[in-house]
């Protein structure tokens, strides 16, 4: 099964090269609001649809395409709903391919060549509100404390206090095993070796956001909302912190850290979602679904070599689990470390 999906996030009028709708090209780029995530994919598996239908191609085995509506808002009505539908129909899939790493060129820091990363497994996620209330008052006599107080220094021991580095424990170490020829010397013997190297390794990959994203949990505060009048001590604080959670952790694991950090009762948690990372599929020599993508990538993309990796995103894939037990997120386009902030 193959999918992908045609939902983009908003898109604020500010700091646009071109209107974000537009589609405008500019030297051999499409610009636009969801040309990557995930345009570009849905525009490939249909044009591949027409070519394939233009020259009479009669597939060997039957196959699924399902484009999600809803991807960015978690995908209950696309999704999860043509997975009941093939539930419902007692169909089992041989492996699901979708959005999610690419061909990193220049991601890696010392790897030269450009290298297929396929997504065996994703990261979890939880969201939670912080909400602290106080009582409100005027700016003119204010107290010791307030709501804004109390939950921007909690906000602030969440950002100060990194979830641990857990290289090593999760499969992100077999994705540097495997590219360890890629690497020049030392780098190279380095990675053929994580038994003794992965402490150095592991402080390396954490100084930088793309790669301290696959070794931990992430911490971000994404919304932070508390008073409306400049002289008015608000009664409420509110912030919403997304963590995405390392292979190597669960939910409630990370929940309990969380908690022993803030450390504060007058700080309310709740959670607003959650779910664990997503199990490791397989990558082995037999598999057909890795492989067939493996040989795919490398007709495509000038044999490039070809490693799993852990996608440090969300995709629809995730609803697959009760479906098939392999699920691979892989997009087909070269990315450049400029590109991970489109
Ligand atoms: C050693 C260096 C390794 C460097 C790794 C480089 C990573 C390359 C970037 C690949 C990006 C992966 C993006 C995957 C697709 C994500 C699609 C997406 O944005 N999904 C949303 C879904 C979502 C989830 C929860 C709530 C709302 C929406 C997401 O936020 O994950």
């Amino acid at each position: 099964m193959i999918l992908a999906h045609l939902d983009v996030v908003p898109a604020p009028p500010e700091g646009w090269d071109v209107p974000p709708f537009s589609g405008e090209e500019r030297d051999g780029y499409i610009y636009g609001r969801g040309t990557l995530d995930d345009k570009s994919c849905v525009i490939g598996v249909l044009q591949a649809l027409e070519l394939m239908l233009k020259r009479g191609y009669k597939p060997k085995r039957s196959f699924y395409i399902g484009l999600g509506h809803d991807e960015e808002v978690s995908g209950h009505n696309g999704a999860m709903k043509i997975v009941e539908r093939l539930q419902s129909r007692g169909v089992k899939l041989l492996f699901v391919l979708d959005e999610g790493l690419a061909v990193l060129d220049g991601v890696i820091q010392g790897v030269k060549r450009p290298v297929a990363l396929i997504g065996t497994t994703e990261k979890g996620s939880i969201t939670l509100n912080l909400t602290v209330n106080q009582p409100p008052g005027h700016s003119s006599m204010p107290p010791e404390e307030t709501s804004i107080g109390i939950l921007s220094a909690a906000v602030s021991r969440l950002e100060r206090n990194p979830l641990p580095n857990m290289f090593g424990v999760g499969p992100e170490a077999s994705m540097f095993e495997q590219l360890a020829g890629e690497f020049a010397f030392p780098l190279n013997v380095m990675m053929a070796n994580l038994w003794l190297f992965s402490p150095i390794i592991s402080r390396v990959l954490e100084r930088t956001p793309s790669s301290n994203a696959i070794v931990r949990t992430t911490t971000a505060i994404t919304i932070f909302n508390a008073g409306v009048k400049s002289n008015v001590i608000p009664r409420m604080a509110r912030a919403t912190v997304n963590f995405r959670i390392h292979p190597g952790q669960t939910v409630t694991e990370v929940l309990d850290i969380v908690r022993n950090t803030i450390s504060d009762e007058r700080v309310e948690i709740s959670v607003l979602n959650s779910f664990d990372p997503l199990p490791i599929s397989p990558f082995d020599e037999s598999n057909f679904g890795y492989q067939t993508l493996q040989r795919t990538i490398h007709s495509v993309f000038s044999a490039a070599p070809v490693a799993p990796g852990v996608c440090i995103g969300n995709t629809d894939s995730r609803h697959f689990v009760n479906l098939t037990d392999s699920i691979y997120r892989f997009s087909p386009f070269k990315m450049k470390s400029e590109d991970l902030s489109r």
